[in-house]
C-alpha cells in the first residue's frame, strides 16, 4: 500500500539564485546532523542558490536553536545595513572621506551579505531516559515557531525529534536496513526556497 504521508511537491520550480539562505544546526547526534546539513545543502545549491549565499552556524544543542536563528536573522540585517552604508559612504555626498569609486576606478561593491531570505534550524533528539527530551522538543519547536512571526523571515522546521538511533538514523538517510530511509534535509531544503521565494512575492503583494 503507498504510503499517503510525505510532502507532495510543487509543479513550481522555485529559482534559489537571488535567495540567501542561513543553516543553523546543532552540533549533538554529529552524524546524522551532518548528513542532514548536506543534503540541505545539495538541494539548495540544485536549484540554484549561490554557494557564498549559503551561511551555516553551529550551536551546541537543539535548544540553543531558536535564539541562535533569532540572532542569526537580526545580524544579517545589519550586515546589510552596514554594507548599504559603506557603499553609500563612497558616494561622496559632500563628506571629507574621498569616494572609494574614484579612489580605485572600480564600484565600491557589497559582498554577498543582505538579510537572509529563510533559514533551516537542523536538530537532532533522541529520546533518552529522562524527560529532558519531551522538554526540549516542545519549547524549541514552538520557540522556533516564534522567531519566523516575529521575524517575519521563514524558519524551516529540520529537527529530529526520534525516539531512538534507528528513527533519527532513517530520517537522514543512514537507515542500518536495506531501506536507507530518505534524507529529510533535502526536504528542508527544498522548503527554504519556496518559503523564501512566497514570502518575497506575499511581501509584494503577489499571489503567483
Ligand atoms: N540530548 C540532546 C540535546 N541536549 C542538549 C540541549 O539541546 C542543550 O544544548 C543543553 O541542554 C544546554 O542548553 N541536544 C540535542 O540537540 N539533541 C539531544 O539529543
Ligand atoms: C534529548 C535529550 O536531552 C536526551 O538525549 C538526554 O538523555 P537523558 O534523558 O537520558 O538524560
Amino acid at each position: 500500500m503507498s504510503t499517503i504521508k510525505g510532502i507532495s511537491q510543487t509543479e513550481v520550480a522555485y529559482d534559489g539564485s537571488a535567495l540567501r539562505v542561513a543553516i543553523v544546526h546543532a552540533r549533538w547526534n554529529r552524524v546524522i546532523i551532518d548528513a542532514l546539513v548536506s543534503g540541505a545543502v545539495a538541494k539548495l545549491k540544485e536549484r540554484g542558490v549561490k554557494e557564498n549565499n549559503i551561511i551555516i552556524q553551529s550551536v551546541p544543542g537543539s535548544f540553543e536553536l531558536p535564539f541562535a536563528c533569532q540572532k542569526v536573522i537580526a545580524g544579517s540585517h545589519i550586515q546589510a545595513n552596514a554594507n548599504a552604508t559603506d557603499l553609500l559612504g563612497g558616494l561622496n555626498l559632500g563628506s571629507s572621506t574621498p569616494n572609494p569609486i574614484s579612489r580605485s576606478g572600480t564600484p565600491a561593491l557589497p559582498t554577498a551579505t543582505g538579510p537572509f531570505d529563510a533559514v533551516i534550524a537542523i536538530g537532532v533528539l533522541i529520546k533518552g531516559a529522562t524527560m529532558h527530551f519531551e522538554y526540549i522538543c516542545d519549547s524549541v519547536s514552538h520557540a522556533l515557531m516564534r522567531v519566523q512571526l516575529d521575524t517575519g523571515v521563514p524558519v524551516i522546521f529540520g529537527v529530529l525529534t526520534a525516539l531512538n538511533d534507528d528513527q533519527a538514523l532513517e530520517r537522514a538517510g543512514l537507515g542500518k536496513g536495506e531501506d536507507k530511509g530518505h534524507n529529510h534535509g533535502e526536504d528542508w531544503g527544498i522548503a527554504a526556497i519556496e518559503m523564501a521565494t512566497q514570502t518575497r512575492r506575499w511581501g509584494e503583494g503577489k499571489f503567483v
